[in-house]
């Protein structure tokens, strides 16, 4: 942190060419609780770059407990700053402290230079985004959310306020000043003050009891956030969860958390948001913890090469989502073999353990299993190179649905590690047969994707395909 010696003229709001260290004021932007936001440039500079946003966190008036916590606050924003770069997270480029003893608003504030975003995810659910827009991004708050918590952070302040969006329609996680480092034995929580919004609280937060470092925080309670916040990106902005204030809807996240009420969605939101929306909201701490960032990416992923490979409905994901999913083991891929035992006319499918050698599709998510309709949404998919990550270019075309059974003639057990949604991890593969007809002859189908164990020799170690 640098201190800043340059001159003002001593009113408010900051008037345009207020210099803070190499920073100038150019408009004012917006308030919070704790900041005052500008827009602003590097002096001198004239590239797209040099324009920035400078968030002013000023102690006047605080007491002294009070101005410890919005400089804890600074100080935590540029810690996970330097520590935590990504590109789905906002940027910080500099933290000043200016220096302005006439000017007791200003004297001894914390300017944190940060990244200029265009619109926050507020006014995006405000304008009511289509679907698309609406998955593209959810996808980017769970990339900046796995990066975040690979990197032993919790984010701890989750909401539409504070995901801003880019001038190129791309979303970043801002505003870390709750943010908690994860300090377990095992990196798997941390403590926090017990601050935060109402409406994206977990239920188990309001039990939690106050310890000398504070609450227990851990990586679930973004998940849960998120969870609202997908419902909210298809319901016009509604909480699931019904009341005319934050702390009426909070207790009625506590009564469905406590098996009193079901939880409710709004029609608006379709079928795969809702299933992904349901699972964030799991009312326990420990049934979230089955679904992170990373396995939620991947299902969403899953889900564009699907809606891809099929024709339907198209949206894109960054391609950086995409290969964040597949470095962190990603989903699934795959085609489809014909013998979908539900399907309607069609013979009754053999069993896997009828028939040595074959691999009965298993699809994790229950909405999925109980489907006979074989909608894009739980089509899952085949690799076309099982040491390459699970991107859509290397996905097959043709897909697979829960219960077809798919002829397998090897296993090879060091291919690219695959997680599943439940959280099953493995490495093995199966190559499988693909119909007559189809572009390849054979391609491969992750082990977590089918519960059979058939006795299959290894197969060749595959060449690498460019
Ligand atoms: N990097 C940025 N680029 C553009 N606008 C920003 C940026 N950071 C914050 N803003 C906007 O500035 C306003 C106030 O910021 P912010 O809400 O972060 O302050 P805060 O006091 O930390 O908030 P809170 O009350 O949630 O703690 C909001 O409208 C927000 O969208």
């Amino acid at each position: 942190m640098r201190r800043d010696t340059s001159g003002g003229d001593g009113t408010e709001p900051l008037p345009p060419g207020y210099r803070i260290g190499d920073w100038e004021v150019t408009t004012p932007i917006g308030a919070g609780g704790w900041a005052t936001v500008y827009a602003g440039r590097r002096v001198g500079g004239g590239s797209q770059e040099d324009d920035v946003a400078l968030k002013i966190l000023s102690t006047e008036g605080l007491a002294p407990r009070q101005a410890r916590k919005v400089a804890d606050t600074a100080r935590r924003e540029a810690e996970l700053g330097r520590r935590a770069r990504h590109p789905r997270l906002i940027r910080i480029l500099d933290s000043v402290v200016i220096s302005e003893p006439d000017r007791p608003f200003l004297d001894g504030a914390i300017v944190l230079v940060m990244e200029r975003a265009a619109r926050s995810m507020r006014d995006l659910i405000d304008a009511g985004p289509t679907e698309a827009e609406g998955a593209r991004l959810i996808a980017d708050v769970c990339e900046g959310l796995a990066h975040l918590h690979r990197t032993g952070w919790v984010h701890g302040d989750l909401k539409p306020d504070n995901v801003l969006l880019m001038a190129d329609g791309s979303a970043k996680l801002a505003d870390f000043g709750l943010a908690t480092e994860l300090t377990g034995t095992r990196g798997t929580h941390g403590y926090a003050l017990p601050m935060g919004t109402f409406d994206y609280l977990p239920p188990e937060r309001w039990k939690a009891p106050l310890g000398e470092h504070g609450v227990q925080v851990r990586p679930s309670t973004d998940i849960w956030a998120l969870g609202i916040m997908i419902h909210q990106v298809f319901a016009a902005g509604a909480s699931p969860f019904p009341g005319a204030t934050p702390v009426s809807r909070a207790a009625a996240a506590q009564e469905y958390a406590d098996g009193r009420a079901p939880l409710r969605m709004d029609n608006a939101v379709p079928p795969f948001w809702r299933a992904l929306a349901a699972d964030c909201l799991a009312p326990t701490h420990t049934a979230r913890a089955a679904h992170t960032a990373e396995t939620l990416l991947a299902r969403i992923t899953d889900r564009q090469v699907a809606t891809r490979s099929t024709g339907g409905r198209r949206w894109r994901l960054p391609r950086v989502a995409l290969m964040a999913a597949a470095v962190c083991g990603a989903a699934v891929a795959s085609w489809s073999y014909a013998t979908h035992d539900s399907e309607a006319g069609a013979p009754a499918a053999p069993t896997a353990a009828e028939t040595p050698g074959r691999v009965r599709v298993f699809n994790t998510e229950q909405a999925c299993k109980e489907r006979t309709d074989r909608i894009p949404d739980c089509s899952l998919g085949l690799a076309v190179d099982p040491l390459r990550p699970y991107t859509v270019d290397n996905v097959v075309p043709t897909r697979v649905w829960h219960g077809d059974v798919l002829a397998a003639d090897c296993q090879f057990s060091q291919g690219v590690p695959i997680v599943d949604e439940a959280g099953t991890w493995s490495a093995q593969w199966f190559r499988v047969r693909l119909p007559r007809g189809s572009a390849r002859p054979t391609a491969w189908l992750p082990a977590v994707r089918t519960k059979d164990r058939p006795a299959l020799p290894p197969c060749p170690r595959p060449t690498p395909l460019r």
